[in-house]
């Protein structure tokens, strides 16, 4: 039994790029390297605030840290952490709060959704409560210590790109990226 979906003040959204067998991520980083994967992050989540766990924070390369055009909240269990860019709060409540006095309204492109980005743990800690999922699904394994969250019979697929098939990176890898809804 899961744990009774309150209604969050904002609209929850989660992204993220996963390998066959859900793997997301080893060792802090992504075992893979899909520009396309990229600017399709970037397209979603620009002009939303996006929630991250401290982890990804120190998993951006420096020069996309702050990303730019998005508040970024960072969650950690250290109260002494700070970092320049960075929102920082000590639970998923406290940034969400942040985040609903942010999310523009239904007239932004991702309709005034907060996206949240990883990692694994706070995927899972927010999955109850999120109502979109924007997957890049990779056509390959790797070994990992990171997963995605199971995505329940509660959601359906609403979208893909490609309708049928897969899309070819150009480092030689096959992705699609499938949007979910909640049922
Ligand atoms: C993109 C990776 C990614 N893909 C999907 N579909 N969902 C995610 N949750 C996600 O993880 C975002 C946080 C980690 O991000 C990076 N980790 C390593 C290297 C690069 C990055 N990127 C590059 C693009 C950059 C831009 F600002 F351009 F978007 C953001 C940082």
């Amino acid at each position: 039994m899961s744990a009774p979906r309150t209604a969050p003040a904002v609209r929850i959204g989660l992204i993220w790029a996963e390998a066959e067998g859900g793997v997301i991520g080893r060792d802090g980083a992504m075992p893979w390297h899909i520009p396309e994967d990229l600017a399709h992050f970037k397209r979603v989540t620009l002009g939303s605030p996006v929630v991250m766990g401290r982890k990804t924070w120190d998993s951006l390369p420096p020069r996309f840290r702050p990303l730019e055009g998005r508040r970024n909240i960072v969650v950690t269990r250290d109260e002494g952490w700070q970092a320049e860019g960075a929102d920082v709060v000590h639970s998923i409540p406290d940034a969400l709060g942040l985040a609903a006095s942010e999310a523009s309204g239904s007239g932004s492109a991702s309709g005034g959704l907060v996206w949240v980005i990883g990692g694994g743990e706070i995927f899972a800690a927010v999955m109850a409560d999120a109502e979109r999922l924007e997957v890049t699904e990779i056509r390959a394994r790797f070994e990992g210590d990171a997963m995605a969250p199971a995505i329940g019979e509660g959601w359906r697929a609403v979208s893909r790109d490609p309708e049928g098939g897969w899309l070819s990176s150009r480092t030689g890898l096959d992705y699609r990226f499938v949007s979910y809804e909640r049922a």
